[in-house]
């Protein structure tokens, strides 16, 4: 141990902060050059409906850091008794707004709004998100998609450290459609054999077991010990869970972030694993830019070399 709260996980860490600052710099790099070669400047609005302190925060890293890549950030930040209607207005404005090119409408949203029907109203063109449902429809299909930002980073983790995916056993706790399926999508086309499990799923730590690649997205704050891993596994976490602060020298009071992983105790069964923080967090704002930038190629009709970014 190098710290006393700090295991030694040299090799083994997977870091997504250091990852996802080098994907902003190539994606800040096509941004100038689609710039320079085609005068158009990629546009991404941030909607906020209310003032959750959480929420606030990574409204406002989304921005600095789409503003960091020379792209212009169009916030709105609207009162917690907005209406549904008024948001919809607000979506279909940014829709036909020629200098918007992605649009993301921050969740959770109030209780009185349908999130349904306001992701319906983005332009699929326009959902930077990739939770439309014809979005996910493409992805499921194989075809060309905005793709959802976390379970993207999360994919490019895999193949930064382990090349190729094929014939490997992925299991993914969790089925959420923002993380879980669309996850399960991109590892099967990669070629992975995939399971999906949850919370009805009989032994889930038997099924985990079973995973070459261990994708955590549950919400439970280190559910998953060393007893649901196969040694040498890539286990990517993708959980951001705030618990009171448990460690010995914490003050009383203070809060911490942890992973759906006990990173400390999968640590000596894992082949490699993301932290949390500084793992998969970072790495969904920086594909959030990279499909800015795509959305707004595709909607001028340019192309772009994607393997670049
Ligand atoms: N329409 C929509 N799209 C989203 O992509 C979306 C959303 N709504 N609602 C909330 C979740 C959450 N989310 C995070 C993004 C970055 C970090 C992140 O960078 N986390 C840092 C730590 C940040 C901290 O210290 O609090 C890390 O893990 O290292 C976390 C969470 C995007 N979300």
């Amino acid at each position: 141990m190098s710290q006393a709260d700090t295991p030694d996980d040299t090799g083994k860490r997977i870091d997504g902060k250091a990852f996802a600052a080098a994907l902003r710099t190539r994606v800040g790099a096509a941004t100038a050059d689609l710039e320079r070669r085609h005068g158009v400047r990629p546009g991404l609005a941030v909607v906020l409906v209310g003032e959750d302190p959480a929420s606030q925060v990574y409204v406002r890293n989304k921005r600095k850091q789409a503003e960091e890549a020379g792209m212009a950030s169009f916030h709105h930040t609207l009162p917690e008794a907005t209406t549904e209607a008024d948001l919809l207005a607000l979506v279909e404005r940014l829709n036909q707004d020629p200098a918007v090119h992605g649009i993301l409408v921050q969740l959770p949203l109030p209780g009185h709004i349908r999130a349904e029907r306001i992701l319906l109203a983005i332009d699929p063109a326009k959902d930077v998100d990739g939770f439309h449902p014809v979005n996910a429809g493409r992805l499921a299909s194989g075809m060309e998609a905005l793709v959802p930002c976390t379970p993207l980073g999360c994919l490019m983790l895999l193949k930064d450290r382990l090349g190729k995916l094929d014939g490997l056993e992925a299991v993914v706790l969790g089925r959420s459609n923002i993380v879980g399926k669309p996850m399960a999508q991109l590892l099967l086309g990669a070629n992975a054999t995939v399971t999906v499990a949850h919370s009805r799923t009989r032994d889930l730590p038997a099924v985990a077991r079973r995973a070459d690649i261990l994708v955590a997205a549950v919400g439970r704050p280190r559910m998953v010990g060393a007893e649901w891993l196969k040694p040498g596994a890539t286990v990517i976490d993708v959980g951001i869970n705030r618990i009171p602060d448990d460690r010995p020298d914490a003050e009383p009071g203070k809060t911490r972030l942890v992973g759906d992983v006990d990173y400390e105790s999968a640590l000596p069964v894992v082949g490699a694993i993301t932290p949390v923080p500084g793992g998969v967090g970072p790495m969904t704002i920086a594909v959030l830019l990279r499909n800015t930038l795509i959305a707004c190629a595709r909607q001028r009709g340019l192309t772009l070399d994607l393997d670049d970014v």
